[in-house]
Protein backbone atom coordinates (compact mmCIF):
# COMPACT_ATOMS: atom_id res chain seq x y z
CA UNK A 1 0.00 0.00 0.00
CA UNK A 2 1.08 3.66 -1.06
CA UNK A 3 4.81 2.99 -2.50
CA UNK A 4 4.53 6.13 -3.86
CA UNK A 5 4.01 7.65 -0.30
CA UNK A 6 6.90 5.57 1.14
CA UNK A 7 9.41 6.61 -1.98
CA UNK A 8 8.23 10.65 -1.63
CA UNK A 9 9.12 10.45 1.96
CA UNK A 10 12.68 9.12 1.32
CA UNK A 11 12.98 11.41 -1.48
CA UNK A 12 11.83 14.60 0.55
CA UNK A 13 14.44 13.12 3.70
CA UNK A 14 17.08 12.67 1.49
CA UNK A 15 16.40 16.01 0.03
CA UNK A 16 16.36 17.46 3.40
CA UNK A 17 19.70 16.13 4.05
CA UNK A 18 21.30 16.85 0.70
CA UNK A 19 19.89 20.76 1.70
CA UNK A 20 18.24 21.05 -1.17
CA UNK A 21 15.94 24.10 -0.92
CA UNK A 22 12.64 23.09 -0.84
CA UNK A 23 10.03 26.20 -1.66
CA UNK A 24 6.73 26.94 -0.44
CA UNK A 25 5.13 28.07 -3.68
CA UNK A 26 6.69 24.56 -5.58
CA UNK A 27 5.24 22.49 -2.65
CA UNK A 28 1.99 24.68 -3.22
CA UNK A 29 1.95 23.66 -6.93
CA UNK A 30 2.23 19.86 -6.12
CA UNK A 31 -0.80 19.78 -3.21
CA UNK A 32 -3.24 21.98 -5.95
CA UNK A 33 -2.17 19.11 -8.71
CA UNK A 34 -1.87 16.61 -6.95
CA UNK A 35 -4.43 16.87 -4.14
CA UNK A 36 -7.24 18.94 -5.79
CA UNK A 37 -8.80 16.29 -8.07
CA UNK A 38 -9.96 13.84 -4.91
CA UNK A 39 -12.78 15.96 -4.59
CA UNK A 40 -13.40 16.06 -8.15
CA UNK A 41 -15.98 12.90 -8.26
CA UNK A 42 -18.14 13.91 -5.22
CA UNK A 43 -21.10 14.31 -7.07
CA UNK A 44 -20.40 11.28 -9.10
CA UNK A 45 -20.46 9.55 -5.92
CA UNK A 46 -23.33 11.29 -5.19
CA UNK A 47 -25.51 10.05 -8.31
CA UNK A 48 -24.08 6.51 -7.40
CA UNK A 49 -25.46 6.83 -3.91
CA UNK A 50 -28.59 8.07 -4.46
CA UNK A 51 -30.84 7.48 -7.34
CA UNK A 52 -30.99 11.18 -8.57
CA UNK A 53 -33.35 12.97 -11.64
CA UNK A 54 -32.22 15.61 -13.96
CA UNK A 55 -33.77 18.38 -10.95
CA UNK A 56 -31.76 16.58 -7.96
CA UNK A 57 -28.77 16.95 -9.67
CA UNK A 58 -28.65 20.16 -11.00
CA UNK A 59 -29.67 21.00 -6.93
CA UNK A 60 -27.14 18.72 -5.87
CA UNK A 61 -24.53 20.93 -8.26
CA UNK A 62 -26.05 23.92 -7.45
CA UNK A 63 -25.81 23.32 -3.41
CA UNK A 64 -22.14 22.16 -3.39
CA UNK A 65 -21.02 25.46 -5.66
CA UNK A 66 -23.23 27.73 -3.11
CA UNK A 67 -21.11 26.45 -0.45
CA UNK A 68 -17.96 26.83 -1.85
CA UNK A 69 -18.85 30.67 -2.89
CA UNK A 70 -20.32 31.23 0.65
CA UNK A 71 -16.61 30.35 1.81
CA UNK A 72 -14.96 32.26 -0.79
CA UNK A 73 -16.94 35.35 0.15
CA UNK A 74 -16.60 34.36 4.00
CA UNK A 75 -12.80 34.84 3.27
CA UNK A 76 -13.07 37.77 1.43
CA UNK A 77 -15.58 39.14 4.34
CA UNK A 78 -14.90 37.68 7.48
CA UNK A 79 -11.16 35.99 7.10
CA UNK A 80 -10.88 35.06 10.50
CA UNK A 81 -13.80 33.17 10.39
CA UNK A 82 -13.25 31.26 7.63
CA UNK A 83 -9.72 30.38 8.98
CA UNK A 84 -10.83 29.08 11.76
CA UNK A 85 -14.10 27.17 10.02
CA UNK A 86 -11.16 25.73 7.47
CA UNK A 87 -8.80 24.23 10.26
CA UNK A 88 -12.20 22.75 12.33
CA UNK A 89 -13.75 21.01 8.95
CA UNK A 90 -9.67 20.05 8.15
CA UNK A 91 -9.44 18.11 11.25
CA UNK A 92 -12.72 16.62 11.10
CA UNK A 93 -12.37 15.73 7.30
CA UNK A 94 -8.78 14.33 7.90
CA UNK A 95 -10.25 12.54 11.14
CA UNK A 96 -12.29 10.50 8.70
CA UNK A 97 -8.69 8.78 7.50
CA UNK A 98 -9.03 6.72 10.67
CA UNK A 99 -11.99 5.01 10.21
CA UNK A 100 -10.15 1.98 12.91
CA UNK A 101 -10.68 4.35 15.39
CA UNK A 102 -14.29 4.20 17.14
CA UNK A 103 -13.86 7.10 19.45
CA UNK A 104 -14.72 10.38 17.51
CA UNK A 105 -12.08 12.55 19.70
CA UNK A 106 -9.80 10.26 18.63
CA UNK A 107 -10.36 10.84 15.18
CA UNK A 108 -10.56 14.47 15.36
CA UNK A 109 -7.12 14.61 17.33
CA UNK A 110 -5.58 12.38 14.96
CA UNK A 111 -7.10 14.66 12.14
CA UNK A 112 -5.94 17.93 14.40
CA UNK A 113 -2.09 16.50 14.47
CA UNK A 114 -1.39 17.02 11.13
CA UNK A 115 -2.25 20.82 11.76
CA UNK A 116 -0.69 20.66 15.22
CA UNK A 117 2.73 18.85 14.29
CA UNK A 118 3.37 21.63 11.32
CA UNK A 119 2.64 24.56 13.65
CA UNK A 120 4.16 22.87 16.50
CA UNK A 121 8.05 22.12 14.32
CA UNK A 122 6.91 25.76 12.74
CA UNK A 123 5.73 27.83 14.42
CA UNK A 124 6.58 31.01 13.03
CA UNK A 125 6.16 30.84 9.59
CA UNK A 126 2.49 28.85 10.17
CA UNK A 127 1.46 31.88 11.73
CA UNK A 128 3.26 33.98 8.71
CA UNK A 129 1.01 32.10 6.85
CA UNK A 130 -2.34 32.03 9.11
CA UNK A 131 -1.61 35.85 8.79
CA UNK A 132 -0.98 35.90 4.85
CA UNK A 133 -4.90 34.01 4.57
CA UNK A 134 -6.75 36.13 7.21
CA UNK A 135 -5.67 38.85 9.09
CA UNK A 136 -2.67 39.53 11.74
CA UNK A 137 -5.32 38.25 14.36
CA UNK A 138 -4.31 35.18 13.04
CA UNK A 139 -1.30 34.72 14.87
CA UNK A 140 -3.33 33.79 18.13
CA UNK A 141 -4.74 31.15 16.27
CA UNK A 142 -1.32 29.68 15.48
CA UNK A 143 -0.20 30.50 19.20
CA UNK A 144 -3.43 28.29 20.23
CA UNK A 145 -2.45 25.78 18.13
CA UNK A 146 0.40 25.28 19.11
CA UNK A 147 -0.14 25.10 23.03
CA UNK A 148 -2.52 22.99 22.06
CA UNK A 149 -0.55 20.58 19.84
CA UNK A 150 1.49 18.30 22.53
CA UNK A 151 -2.06 17.61 23.31
CA UNK A 152 -3.12 16.77 20.00
CA UNK A 153 0.24 14.85 19.50
CA UNK A 154 -0.36 12.51 22.54
CA UNK A 155 -4.07 11.59 22.04
CA UNK A 156 -3.04 10.58 18.64
CA UNK A 157 0.04 8.46 19.65
CA UNK A 158 -2.98 6.60 21.65
CA UNK A 159 -4.83 6.70 18.35
CA UNK A 160 -1.69 5.33 16.21
CA UNK A 161 -1.64 2.45 18.83
CA UNK A 162 -4.74 1.10 18.99
CA UNK A 163 -4.73 1.44 14.71
CA UNK A 164 -1.85 -1.17 15.06
CA UNK A 165 -3.13 -2.80 17.62
CA UNK A 166 -6.19 -3.69 15.49
CA UNK A 167 -4.20 -4.32 12.45
CA UNK A 168 -3.79 -1.24 10.51
CA UNK A 169 -0.12 -1.26 10.91
CA UNK A 170 0.55 0.16 7.33
CA UNK A 171 -1.49 3.33 7.99
CA UNK A 172 -0.03 3.69 11.53
CA UNK A 173 3.19 3.63 10.47
CA UNK A 174 2.98 6.10 7.41
CA UNK A 175 1.14 8.46 9.82
CA UNK A 176 3.76 8.28 11.86
CA UNK A 177 6.35 9.12 9.76
CA UNK A 178 4.52 11.86 8.17
CA UNK A 179 3.50 13.47 11.33
CA UNK A 180 7.31 13.70 12.28
CA UNK A 181 8.41 14.84 8.80
CA UNK A 182 5.80 17.39 8.83
CA UNK A 183 7.68 18.89 12.10
CA UNK A 184 10.74 18.64 10.69
CA UNK A 185 9.81 19.43 7.07
CA UNK A 186 8.69 23.23 5.73
CA UNK A 187 5.30 23.35 6.53
CA UNK A 188 4.03 23.43 3.10
CA UNK A 189 5.91 20.45 2.32
CA UNK A 190 5.26 18.45 5.01
CA UNK A 191 1.40 18.92 4.23
CA UNK A 192 1.99 18.27 0.62
CA UNK A 193 3.22 14.76 0.97
CA UNK A 194 0.50 14.30 4.04
CA UNK A 195 -2.11 15.80 1.17
CA UNK A 196 -1.04 14.29 -2.21
CA UNK A 197 0.60 10.54 -1.08
CA UNK A 198 -2.03 9.57 2.35
CA UNK A 199 -4.80 11.59 2.03
CA UNK A 200 -5.98 12.01 -1.44
CA UNK A 201 -4.88 8.30 -2.49
CA UNK A 202 -7.17 6.83 0.46
CA UNK A 203 -9.93 8.95 -0.77
CA UNK A 204 -9.05 7.89 -4.53
CA UNK A 205 -8.98 4.53 -4.28
CA UNK A 206 -12.18 4.24 -2.51
CA UNK A 207 -14.05 6.34 -5.41
CA UNK A 208 -12.38 4.81 -8.11
CA UNK A 209 -13.44 1.44 -7.28
CA UNK A 210 -16.66 2.62 -6.41
CA UNK A 211 -16.85 3.76 -10.03
CA UNK A 212 -15.25 0.96 -11.07
CA UNK A 213 -17.52 1.64 -14.78
CA UNK A 214 -16.13 4.59 -15.72
CA UNK A 215 -13.53 4.35 -18.16
CA UNK A 216 -10.14 5.63 -17.55
CA UNK A 217 -10.47 8.40 -20.07
CA UNK A 218 -13.69 9.60 -18.18
CA UNK A 219 -12.24 9.28 -14.91
CA UNK A 220 -9.51 11.25 -15.82
CA UNK A 221 -11.28 14.10 -17.81
CA UNK A 222 -13.11 14.22 -14.89
CA UNK A 223 -10.41 14.97 -12.54
CA UNK A 224 -8.85 17.39 -14.79
CA UNK A 225 -11.91 19.26 -16.07
CA UNK A 226 -13.78 19.81 -12.36
CA UNK A 227 -10.10 20.75 -10.44
CA UNK A 228 -9.58 22.98 -13.45
CA UNK A 229 -13.01 24.83 -12.88
CA UNK A 230 -12.18 25.07 -9.13
CA UNK A 231 -9.34 27.13 -10.04
CA UNK A 232 -10.80 29.09 -12.72
CA UNK A 233 -13.77 29.62 -10.34
CA UNK A 234 -11.46 31.28 -7.82
CA UNK A 235 -9.81 33.22 -9.99
CA UNK A 236 -13.00 34.68 -11.17
CA UNK A 237 -14.44 35.37 -8.09
CA UNK A 238 -11.09 37.16 -7.00
CA UNK A 239 -11.28 39.48 -9.83
CA UNK A 240 -15.49 40.13 -9.64
CA UNK A 241 -14.25 41.27 -5.94
CA UNK A 242 -11.17 43.21 -5.11
CA UNK A 243 -10.43 42.77 -1.66
CA UNK A 244 -7.70 42.33 0.74
CA UNK A 245 -7.24 38.74 -0.10
CA UNK A 246 -3.72 38.37 0.18
CA UNK A 247 -1.90 37.54 -3.74
CA UNK A 248 1.02 34.98 -2.32
CA UNK A 249 -0.03 32.08 -4.53
CA UNK A 250 0.54 29.89 -1.47
CA UNK A 251 -1.93 31.70 0.96
CA UNK A 252 -4.77 31.54 -2.24
CA UNK A 253 -3.78 27.92 -2.74
CA UNK A 254 -4.70 26.81 0.77
CA UNK A 255 -8.12 29.44 0.59
CA UNK A 256 -9.08 27.40 -2.87
CA UNK A 257 -8.44 24.07 -0.64
CA UNK A 258 -10.26 25.93 2.10
CA UNK A 259 -13.20 26.59 -0.21
CA UNK A 260 -14.15 23.48 -1.85
CA UNK A 261 -12.96 21.08 1.49
CA UNK A 262 -16.92 22.38 3.00
CA UNK A 263 -18.54 20.85 0.40
CA UNK A 264 -16.22 17.94 0.16
CA UNK A 265 -16.60 17.57 4.10
CA UNK A 266 -20.11 17.82 4.28
CA UNK A 267 -21.23 15.46 0.98
CA UNK A 268 -18.59 13.02 1.92
CA UNK A 269 -20.48 12.45 5.35
CA UNK A 270 -24.00 12.35 3.68
CA UNK A 271 -23.02 9.90 1.46
CA UNK A 272 -21.10 7.94 4.32
CA UNK A 273 -24.44 8.48 6.36
CA UNK A 274 -26.74 7.24 3.61
CA UNK A 275 -24.65 4.61 2.74
CA UNK A 276 -24.80 3.11 6.90
CA UNK A 277 -28.61 3.78 6.75
CA UNK A 278 -29.30 1.44 3.63
CA UNK A 279 -28.18 -1.65 4.32
CA UNK A 280 -27.94 -3.24 0.86
CA UNK A 281 -26.76 -0.47 -0.89
CA UNK A 282 -25.06 -1.46 -4.29
CA UNK A 283 -21.71 -1.55 -3.01
CA UNK A 284 -19.93 -2.92 -0.04
CA UNK A 285 -17.89 -0.42 1.35
CA UNK A 286 -14.50 -1.51 2.14
CA UNK A 287 -12.80 -0.93 5.61
CA UNK A 288 -9.02 -1.27 5.54
C1 LIG B 1 -2.87 26.50 5.99
C2 LIG B 1 -1.74 25.72 6.54
C3 LIG B 1 -1.91 24.45 7.08
C4 LIG B 1 -3.23 23.82 7.11
C5 LIG B 1 -3.80 23.21 6.04
C6 LIG B 1 -5.11 22.59 6.05
C7 LIG B 1 -5.93 22.68 7.29
C8 LIG B 1 -5.56 21.97 4.92
C9 LIG B 1 -6.85 21.31 4.77
C10 LIG B 1 -7.22 20.73 3.61
C11 LIG B 1 -8.47 19.96 3.41
C12 LIG B 1 -9.53 19.98 4.44
C13 LIG B 1 -8.62 19.20 2.29
C14 LIG B 1 -9.72 18.30 2.00
O1 LIG B 1 -9.63 17.30 1.30
C15 LIG B 1 -0.74 23.71 7.69
C16 LIG B 1 -0.76 22.24 7.32
C17 LIG B 1 -0.87 23.84 9.20
C18 LIG B 1 0.60 24.24 7.24
C19 LIG B 1 0.68 25.70 7.22
C20 LIG B 1 -0.40 26.38 6.48
FE1 LIG C 1 -10.53 14.97 1.22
Amino acid sequence: MYPAYWIAAAGLIGMTLMGVPLTQTAAALVFIGGGLPHGAYDIALLRRSVALDRAGLWLAIGGYVAIAVLMVALWMTLPLVALVVFLAVASVHFGEDWPMLEEPLLRFAAGAAVIAAATLGHPAEVSTLFVAMSDPRAAVIAQIITAAAPVALLVTAVGVALAWRDGSRHWAAAMSLCLVLLVILPPVTGFALFFVFLHSPRHLAQTRSALHDMTLGRWIGTGALLSGLAILGWWGLRGLVPSNVDASLVAQAFQLLASVAVPHLLLSRWIERRLIAVPYSHEKTSTP
